[in-house]
């Protein structure tokens, strides 16, 4: 992982020049250092070319970009007496290239895409690794987390930090690793360098339209997973019952990778035949080669027993014996700010912390409460700012349609104006109250909560800020939640 390496070492031919040793690679130039490579690569709000000549006074001997870049970059790479390589692929280069830097990664590696369920999917299936004796993490959203942890910055980082921490993470025994691929990942093919034994889909619908030009181009993004990076003698193994799942399922067996269906319906080969709710969970019964399963699940909402069976079928796919695997589900754990009992009011009201941020999330999520309440249905929902707009209103949409009650407050307005975002939100929900203090807020909802009423307070999960304006502001959906109760109950929470 440290000492040096030619260009040659790393895949990459330079068209003049060839330094001696390269000691490190940095995509930014902020972190360019004497004897880096430094891959100048196409933005969206600039081209990294622009930033060569802070990267050489830095001390960078070798610089990757494009043609674009070459242009812009060119004359002051060669004066400094620098390597230039140019790509047409210069991100594809890159991962690679940190792969070849890196030198190692866990055994068995799977990923994630789809628009929701990632890092669910991801938790569970390192759940069920660790049940069945592997040393095991996932990595994405919330971080590295379990048999060896570190935060991350990004839900897919780019390659210098991705492959760094895999090498880190292999160095301390992990053999199995789980980790999100997010279409911005893709797109930007930062898990280009990763081998995967197998790769998942777990639903599919609206989000990212800020990033993406449309609809069709954000599948192709997700659809990357199995046309590009999982490998032909990859398993992939998908959610038939996700929007687009059929489509994905052509693409991997087109690549000629082994599929393995999952979902309700006859045609899935690991199938969920069927789902009883109860307080705690639910029943859920599987068939996977000719042989019936049961399994109780401690988690709320039947979406998770939809993510709990896809990361079996990675599970399976990735070499575990389905009875094995299968015997883990009972002992799976709510990921953290997914549909999490946050509290309760003495009256019995749940009140439920979840990242649902999406239009389907907030619809799914609510649908899925709906089955344990027997009163009010009441959600506290927000859209982020500085991302897609045109889910807000079709969040407030969803909302209504499925809660009784609903509040619209502030998630992360980042840039924007906090009361534009809302009121784009309740163009969607015009008959919801607007509370744009989050505190506030869930504290009118809570305090709205009767007798086998449920809350549902939506979109920030497991974060532990709000941000406003550039400042992040320390801020815990569950926390807020439990002083809400003890305010109203006059309890310590
Ligand atoms: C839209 C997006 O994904 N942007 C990512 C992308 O930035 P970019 O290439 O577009 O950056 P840019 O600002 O145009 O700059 C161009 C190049 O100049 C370089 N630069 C820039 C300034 C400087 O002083 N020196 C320098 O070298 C930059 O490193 C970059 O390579 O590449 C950067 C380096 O890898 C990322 O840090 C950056 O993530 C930004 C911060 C981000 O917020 N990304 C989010 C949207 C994201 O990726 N989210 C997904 C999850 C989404 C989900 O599933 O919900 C994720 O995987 O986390
Ligand atoms: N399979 C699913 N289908 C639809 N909605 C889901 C599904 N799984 C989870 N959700 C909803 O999406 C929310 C986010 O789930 P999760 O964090 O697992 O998704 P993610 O894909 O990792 O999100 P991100 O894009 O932020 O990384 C959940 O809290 C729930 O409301
Ligand atoms: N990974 C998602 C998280 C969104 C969560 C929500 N709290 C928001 O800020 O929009 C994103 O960055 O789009
Ligand atoms: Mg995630």
């Amino acid at each position: 992982m440290s000492g040096t390496k030619t260009l040659t070492d790393l895949g990459l031919a330079a068209r003049g020049g060839a330094p001696a040793g390269i000691t490190g690679l940095s995509v930014d130039s902020r972190a360019a250092a004497p004897g880096h490579l430094f891959a100048a690569l196409p933005g969206v709000r600039a081209h990294g070319a622009g930033f060569v000549p802070q990267a050489l006074e830095r001390g960078a001997v070798a610089v990757l970009t494009d043609a674009e870049g070459a242009a812009l970059c060119g004359e002051a790479v060669a004066a400094a007496g620098a390597a230039l390589i140019v790509s047409d692929e210069p991100r594809a280069a890159l991962a690679r290239a940190a792969a070849l830097w890196s030198g190692a990664q866990p055994r068995v590696m799977a990923a994630v895409t789809g628009t929701n369920g990632k890092t669910s999917v991801a938790s569970f299936l390192r759940q069920i690794w660790i049940a069945l004796g592997h040393r095991a993490v996932n990595l994405g959203t919330t971080g590295v987390e379990g048999a060896w942890e570190t935060p991350l910055r990004h839900t897919t980082p780019e390659p210098i930090t991705l492959h760094r921490v895999l090498a880190e993470a292999a160095a301390a025994g992990v053999t199995h690793a789980a980790m999100e691929a997010s279409s911005h990942g893709l797109d930007q093919r930062r898990l280009d360098g990763v081998v995967l034994t197998a790769a998942g889909f777990s639903s599919f619908s609206q989000d990212h339209l800020d990033y993406h030009p449309d609809l069709d181009a954000y599948f192709d993004a997700k659809a990357g997973l199995f046309a590009r990076v999982l490998g032909e003698e990859g398993a992939a193994v998908v959610n038939l019952d996700a929007e687009r799942g059929f489509d994905m399922a052509a693409i991997a067996r087109a690549r000629g990778q082994r599929v393995i269906g999952v979902g309700r319906g006859p045609e899935a080969d690991l199938r969920l035949v069927a789902q009883r709710c109860d307080p705690q969970g639910q029943e859920l019964r599987l068939s996977w080669g000719g042989a019936a399963y049961q399994a109780k699940l401690g988690l709320v909402g039947d979406f998770q027993a939809w993510n709990a069976a896809l990361a079996a079928g990675l599970a399976i796919a990735c070499g575990d014996a389905p009875g094995r695997v299968m015997a883990a589900l009972p002992a799976l754990e709510t990921v953290r700010g997914r549909m999490q009992l946050a509290a309760a009011r003495t009256n019995g009201a749940g009140v439920y912390v979840d990242y649902a941020h999406t239009p389907d999330a907030v619809a799914t999520a609510l649908r899925a409460l709906r089955p344990h309440v027997m009163g009010r249905l009441v959600a506290v929902i927000g859209a982020g700012g500085d991302r897609d707009a045109a889910k807000r209103p079709l969040m407030g949409a969803a909302a209504m349609a499925e809660a009784d009650h609903v509040i619209v407050t502030d998630d992360n307005p980042r840039s924007e104006d906090p009361a534009t975002i809302r009121a784009e939100v309740m163009e969607g929900a015009p008959d919801a109250e607007e509370v744009g203090d989050r505190a506030e807020a869930i504290l009118r909802a809570v305090a709205a909560l009767g007798p086998g009423d449920a809350l549902l307070i939506a979109g920030k999960g497991h974060e532990t800020g709000q941000e406003i304006a550039g400042v992040t502001y320390p801020f815990d959906d569950a926390e807020q939640a439990s002083l809400a109760v003890a305010a109203l109950e006059g309890r310590t929470a």
